[in-house]
C-alpha cells in the first residue's frame, strides 16, 4: 500500500488523484494499492488574514512533510507553486508531473481581457505578483486583497464585490472550471509564478522504493525547468512578500528562463532573461538572481522587508 499525502482543498485532492491514476497507469497497480491521506495544514486553518501577513515559510507544507518524516505517508503531491526553496533536511522534490500551460486567466463578468477593464474597477487577487504586476500595466485599477477558495471568489465576482480576478489557469483546469476564464494573459505581458502549473512530489531521500515508483512519472524537461526557476527564487531569497515571477522553458537542448522582480505598488520592475543547456539549470537561475539583486540593490529589497 503507498500512502500519498495531501491538503484536502479541491485543487489538491484533484492533484492527488492525478498523481495516484498516473501511478497506477505506470505500474499496473489496482487502485487499492494507494490510499490518499488528507492532512490539514496551518495555512488551510488561518482563513482570517492575508497570507503574506502571516508570514513563514512552508504554511501549506509543514505538517504533511512531518507525515514524510514519521513514515505515515510515503510521498506528498503539492503545487510546486507553494513549495519553500528550501525543504527540511533529508526530503527531496523527487518527481515532476508534465507542466500544465503556465499562464494566469483572467476571470471577469465585466470584460474580456485586463486592458479591456474600464478604468477604476476592482480587481481581487491575494498574490503580491499578480497585485504588482496589475499595478504596472494599469495603474487606474484599483487592486483589492482577497482570499478564499475558487468557488468563493467566483461568488464575490458575481455578487459584485470585485470586477475581476486572476488565477492559475492551471488550477481552473484541474478543477473543471476552464469556461469561467474570460482570456489567457499572455506569459510575456504576465510572467507567472515561479512552479505555476507544475505538480510535484516530494519524498524522504533515502526511501529507494517510493523514489523508484515516482521516477516512473517523471518528467525531466519539467524538472530542469523547475529547479533554474527555483534556484531563482532561492537565490533572492523569495518570501511571500516579494512580488517575483519567474519562468524557464525547455526545448530540446535549449533552456531559456525569464525572471522579474517588480516592487508591490508596480512602480519599478528589473527583467532578466538567460539561457544555457538543461544541465545548467541550477546555475542559470542563480546567476539570474544574482544579477537581479545587484540591478535591483540592496534598497529594492530593503523596502519589502525581506
Ligand atoms: N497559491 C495557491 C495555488 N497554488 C497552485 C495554484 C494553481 C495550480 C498551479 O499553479 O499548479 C494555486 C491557485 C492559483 O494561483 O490560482
Amino acid at each position: 500500500m503507498w500512502r500519498i499525502g495531501t491538503r484536502g482543498s479541491a485543487l489538491a485532492l484533484a492533484q492527488a488523484h492525478e498523481v495516484r491514476d498516473r501511478l497506477m497507469a505506470a505500474t499496473g497497480l489496482a487502485q487499492d494499492r494507494f490510499e490518499i491521506v488528507v492532512m490539514s495544514t496551518s495555512g488551510d486553518r488561518i482563513q482570517d488574514r492575508p497570507l503574506a501577513e502571516v508570514g513563514g515559510k512552508g504554511l501549506f507544507t509543514k505538517e504533511i512533510e512531518d507525515a514524510l518524516e514519521e513514515r505515515t505517508i510515503d510521498l506528498a503531491v503539492h503545487s510546486s507553486k507553494d513549495m519553500p526553496t528550501i525543504l527540511p533536511d533529508g526530503l527531496i522534490l523527487s518527481a515532476f508531473l508534465p507542466r500544465e500551460d503556465v499562464r494566469d486567466a483572467f476571470i471577469s463578468r465585466k470584460a474580456k481581457t485586463l486592458a479591456e477593464l474600464p478604468p477604476g474597477s476592482v480587481v481581487g487577487t491575494a498574490s503580491l505578483r499578480r497585485q504588482a504586476m496589475v499595478k504596472r500595466l494599469r495603474p487606474d485599477l484599483a487592486v483589492v486583497n482577497y482570499r478564499g477558495n475558487v468557488q468563493t471568489r467566483l461568488r464575490k465576482l458575481d455578487e459584485g464585490v470585485v470586477d475581476a480576478t486572476l488565477l492559475a489557469y492551471a488550477g481552473l483546469k484541474r478543477l473543471g472550471l476552464d469556461h469561467e476564464i474570460a482570456s489567457l494573459i499572455p506569459a510575456e505581458d504576465f510572467l507567472p509564478a515561479v512552479g505555476q502549473g507544475a505538480i510535484c512530489i516530494e519524498t524522504k531521500a533515502d526511501e529507494r522504493e517510493v523514489n523508484e515508483l515516482v521516477g516512473l512519472i517523471h518528467h525531466p524537461e519539467t524538472a530542469a525547468a523547475l529547479i533554474c526557476e527555483r534556484a531563482f527564487l532561492r537565490e533572492l531569497d523569495g518570501s511571500c512578500r516579494t512580488p517575483i515571477a519567474g519562468l524557464a522553458t525547455v526545448d530540446g537542448e535549449r533552456l531559456q528562463f525569464r525572471g522579474l522582480i517588480l516592487r508591490p505598488d508596480g512602480q519599478q520592475a528589473h527583467a532578466i532573461s538567460a539561457e544555457g543547456e538543461p544541465e545548467r539549470a541550477a546555475a542559470i537561475g542563480r546567476e539570474a538572481g544574482e544579477a537581479l539583486r545587484i540591478r535591483g540593490g540592496a534598497d529594492f529589497f530593503a523596502s519589502l522587508g525581506v
